[in-house]
């Protein structure tokens, strides 16, 4: 810095980095996973051979995505951006070369149908580690994601681990910090409204994310930028209107639940995906909300919001705003919420359409699978269309794609009997 009098070029930049870094993926080993077995029970019940060799190769991938940190990161943890932990762990893949929070409950969920019930136990004592290291789960596994966390899934990845393996032993023995993680959410990302407590993602950090420095000196821009990737929607509409905020979600005029805008104290008019994700946790009031009709009131907002008329899927958003996290891209992890809120509903009506989105989904994921060359799973889908990654946002669309492929493997478990 003092050569170039703190104003370096691009080209002595990167020139810097070179001499002084090693290149990426050097920080771990191979990793041959022993729970790996061909042929799982899952793959016997998908009627459609085509569909089920997809499904081969898709439990195939958990190989390729697999990594295991090599022990001079654990002895010289300062050389390095990776948070070192000791179980081998799934990654997104493409630019995602580290364990990401919330994209690994569908790895999990994925995981656990192959019959990878080592490998996830495994995942989840990293997790409980990085509670007892950092307080909290940081977005990801690098030392400058310490700052923020992603939606809180370990409780439910425990849950779906215990359900498929009955290991409750594992659970008794790391009550304490699943416990610890999820008071950091209390603590921290707790507000009151109208007399209940809300969470919300906020991340009162100063200074731009590190990982996507852009340079922009606003100290409040910043704080919103990081709760907004805090939220896992980086970026989205739904981020840029006003604050984002049971009961009060409720919206009784419109029969769902929407974001609350805490400046203005009122209920945030637009369809995301994410409207419906009480249906999903089961953690809407059946008294207050009169049980019967909650259902078939949510059933007609999704058929006025024209989202499930898509043939590709749902759109995270009805507004094109060229982010990710908008129309046209469809997202694995808000098809299989929406899904499973429908399906777990019983209602004959929300299992039908829990159904069509199901398949849409698989249609889409598969036809662009067989388009590409060479066969690729996507991180995001163009819901308009069918075979089309999404796009858009500050990235090229990555390939892999670890919570893709969970999903995948989810539904053609679920349905595969049925396509
Ligand atoms: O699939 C991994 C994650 O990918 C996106 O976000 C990640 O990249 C962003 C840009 O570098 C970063 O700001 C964010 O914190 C990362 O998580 C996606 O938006 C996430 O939902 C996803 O977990």
């Amino acid at each position: 810095m003092t050569d170039t009098e703190n104003q370096p070029t691009n080209e002595e930049l990167q020139a810097f980095v070179d001499s002084n870094f090693e290149a990426e993926g050097l920080e771990f080993q191979n990793w041959d996973p022993s729970d790996w077995i061909s042929d799982p029970p899952f793959l016997s019940q998908i009627n459609n051979s085509e569909f089920r060799n997809w499904g081969n190769r898709l439990h195939e991938g958990w190989k390729s995505l697999g990594r295991q940190i090599k022990d001079d990161v654990r002895d010289n943890p300062d050389l390095y951006s990776i948070v070192y932990v000791p179980n081998p762990f799934i990654v997104p893949g493409g630019r995602f070369r580290e364990s990401y929070y919330w994209d690994s409950y569908w790895i999990v969920k994925g995981l656990l149908i192959s019959q990878m019930n080592q490998t996830v136990r495994g995942m989840l004592d990293n997790f409980v580690q990085m509670v007892d290291m950092y307080g909290l789960i940081p977005n990801g596994g690098r030392i400058y994601y310490q700052q923020r966390s992603q939606p809180p899934m370990l409780i439910p990845m425990v849950d779906l681990y215990v359900r498929a393996t009955g290991d409750v032993d594992f659970l008794r023995e790391r009550i304490n910090l699943i416990e610890k993680e999820f008071e950091f959410w209390l603590l921290n990302r707790t507000v009151s409204v109208q007399g209940h407590t809300l969470a919300r993602y906020n991340v009162e950090f100063d200074g731009p994310r590190p990982e996507s420095y852009s340079g922009k000196p606003l100290e409040e821009f910043y704080v919103n930028m990081k709760s907004g990737a805090e939220s896992g929607w980086d970026f989205s509409t739904r981020w840029f209107i006003a604050e984002d905020g049971s009961n009060v979600l409720w919206n009784e005029e419109e029969g769902v639940w929407l974001d609350y805008d805490m400046l203005n104290s009122r209920s945030r008019n637009y369809f995301y995906a994410s409207n419906i994700s009480p249906l999903w946790a089961e953690c809407w009031d059946p008294i207050s909300l009169q049980n019967s009709s909650v259902i078939n009131r949510v059933l007609d907002y999704l058929d006025r919001s024209q989202a499930t008329k898509l043939v590709g899927g749902i759109p995270t958003s009805m507004e094109n705003s060229g982010q990710q996290w908008d129309y046209p891209n469809g997202w694995a992890p808000l098809q299989h919420l929406m899904v499973y809120g429908l399906e777990n509903s019983a209602d004959p009506r929300a299992k039908a359409l829990a159904f069509d989105i199901a398949r849409k989904w698989l249609d889409n994921n598969f036809a662009a699978y067989e388009q590409s060359v060479p066969n690729s799973m996507f991180e995001k889908y163009d819901v308009t269309s069918i075979g089309l990654p999404g796009g858009g946002g500050e990235y090229d669309v990555q390939l892999g794609f670890g919570w893709t492929n969970g999903v995948v493997i989810d539904f053609l478990n679920n349905y595969g009997d049925r396509l």
